[in-house]
């Protein structure tokens, strides 16, 4: 049976859904390593506002706006010290007719208006300094200019109030989200489960990286696995055993264990397709969909998970994971979908007609130049820059003519 690339999109697309929406949820604390590029999986209100409190935006002195109105440097103002607050010290009081010395960061005095900058003061640097419960303080700081109220001073929730929502759920957690999560004073997060899948490669031709004669070395399986990392699938590989009877134990065991299996090889038309043949009495569903590379595809629906089938040419299966997979993976982690863009071709192609074609291309100087569409080609596929796709329908596309291309290997 064959099937277009749209239909099977959405057969997949609603095989996944239960999967995905069914993940359930965990909490991680915000200080955890492993909290970036999670997804949120509830709204998530600031417990303290951001700042935290009205503080001070400089090292300098916290002063009474009014009392040095009159400034200028024919006639300064002098005023005594009164005790000095670092970040992290209690609040102090500011004494009428004095000025307290602050550090930027630090809780700004009772009946303090203004900040006037330590280098504006008329020495620029501190005298000595006493906190609270140090001594008494002493010394004085001269001013030649007023300092409006509110200048250099960082107010209470300017940024963020307490109870306002800092990520609705559904966000993907960057490094500044953790930081806004972390200064709304939230300890843990709760974020959806990771998608825990299991990647299966097939065929006794797969052998270590000094295979025998008749082996190759596997390549599927640390290049999908690489790719699905990115989007941060708990990926497990597995070679599983090129006979049915063996591969179907081995698959009914792993149904339990994880949310995905993913298949790679062994579903086309050959002898010994251990993957059709093993889900053959497990509700497999194997059809020929019109896309080039990537046309054998597959998929069953177990118990207690779901099987996706995919071509074993490294190219067929990693374009198959690229169109049926990630962008299912993008929504769930809530990343943008990659935008297309447009160059002139290089040289003239050909494409068959009933098929959707995937085909690697350069992008140099501003041109496409399409590559050997050989499903085989692992290096060609390591070098390409862009896919360009052909759409079902369209033979021909003449040098010079503008095509669509999406980046790939960034
Ligand atoms: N008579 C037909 N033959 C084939 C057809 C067809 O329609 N009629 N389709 C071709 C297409 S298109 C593809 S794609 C492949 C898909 O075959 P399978 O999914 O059954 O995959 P295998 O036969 O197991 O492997 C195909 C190819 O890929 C190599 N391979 C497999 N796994 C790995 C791996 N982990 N790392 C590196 N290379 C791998 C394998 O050695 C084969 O060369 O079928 C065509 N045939
Ligand atoms: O379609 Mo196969 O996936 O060309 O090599």
């Amino acid at each position: 049976m064959s099937c277009t690339l749209k239909n099977h999109r959405a057969e997949l697309a609603e095989l996944l859904g239960p999967v995905f929406s069914n993940l359930g949820t965990q909490l991680l604390a915000v200080t955890s390593t492993e909290l970036c590029d999670r997804v949120t999986s509830e709204d998530l209100f600031a417990a303290l506002p951001i700042p935290a409190f009205t503080n001070s935006q400089m090292d300098g002195y916290a002063a009474r706006s009014a009392e040095l109105a009159s400034a200028s440097a024919d006639c300064p103002v002098i005023l005594p010290l009164g005790f000095t607050a670092a970040a992290g010290d209690r609040r102090i009081t500011l004494l009428p007719g004095s000025v307290s010395p602050v550090m930027t960061g630090a809780m700004i005095p009772e009946g303090a208006d203004t900040i006037i900058p330590v280098e504006e003061s008329s020495t620029g640097s501190f005298p000595d300094l006493v906190r609270a419960h140090q001594g008494t303080p002493s010394g004085q700081a001269t001013f030649t200019a007023p300092s409006k109220p509110g200048r250099f001073i960082r107010e209470a929730g300017e940024d963020l109030g307490a109870g306002a929502l800092v990520a609705p759920a559904g966000t993907r957690l960057t490094p500044t989200m953790i930081a806004a999560l972390a200064s709304s004073g939230l300890s843990e997060i709760p974020v959806r489960r990771t998608l825990k899948v299991a990647l299966c490669t097939t065929g006794d031709e797969l052998g270590g990286p000094n295979p025998a004669e008749g082996q190759i070395p596997d390549a599927n399986s640390p290049m999908l696995a690489a790719l699905l990392r990115r989007y941060g699938v708990d990926v497990r590989t597995l070679q599983l055993p090129d006979a049915p009877d063996r591969f179907a134990v081995a698959i009914d065991q792993l149904q339990e264990q994880v949310d995905l299996i993913l298949t790679v090889g062994g579903i086309s038309a050959g002898a010994y397709e251990v993957v059709r043949q093993a889900l053959a009495g497990r509700g497999g569903n194997f059809h020929h969909v019109a896309i080039q590379p990537g046309g054998p595809q597959g998929f069953a629906r177990l118990e207690h998970s779901v099987v996706l089938c995919f071509p074993g040419n490294p190219v067929s299966a990693l374009l198959s994971v690229e169109l049926f997979l990630t962008p299912l993976l993008r929504v769930l982690n809530g990343l943008p979908e990659p935008q297309p863009e447009h160059y002139p071709l290089a040289q003239t192609v050909s494409s068959p007609e009933h098929k959707h074609q995937m085909r690697r291309a350069l992008l140099r100087e501003g041109q496409v130049t399409i590559l050997d569409p050989g499903s085989h080609l692992v290096h060609d596929l390591a070098r390409a820059d862009a896919l360009v796709h052909i759409p079902v329908g369209v033979s021909e596309l003449t040098a010079g003519q503008s095509v669509e291309i999406w980046r790939m290997n960034v």
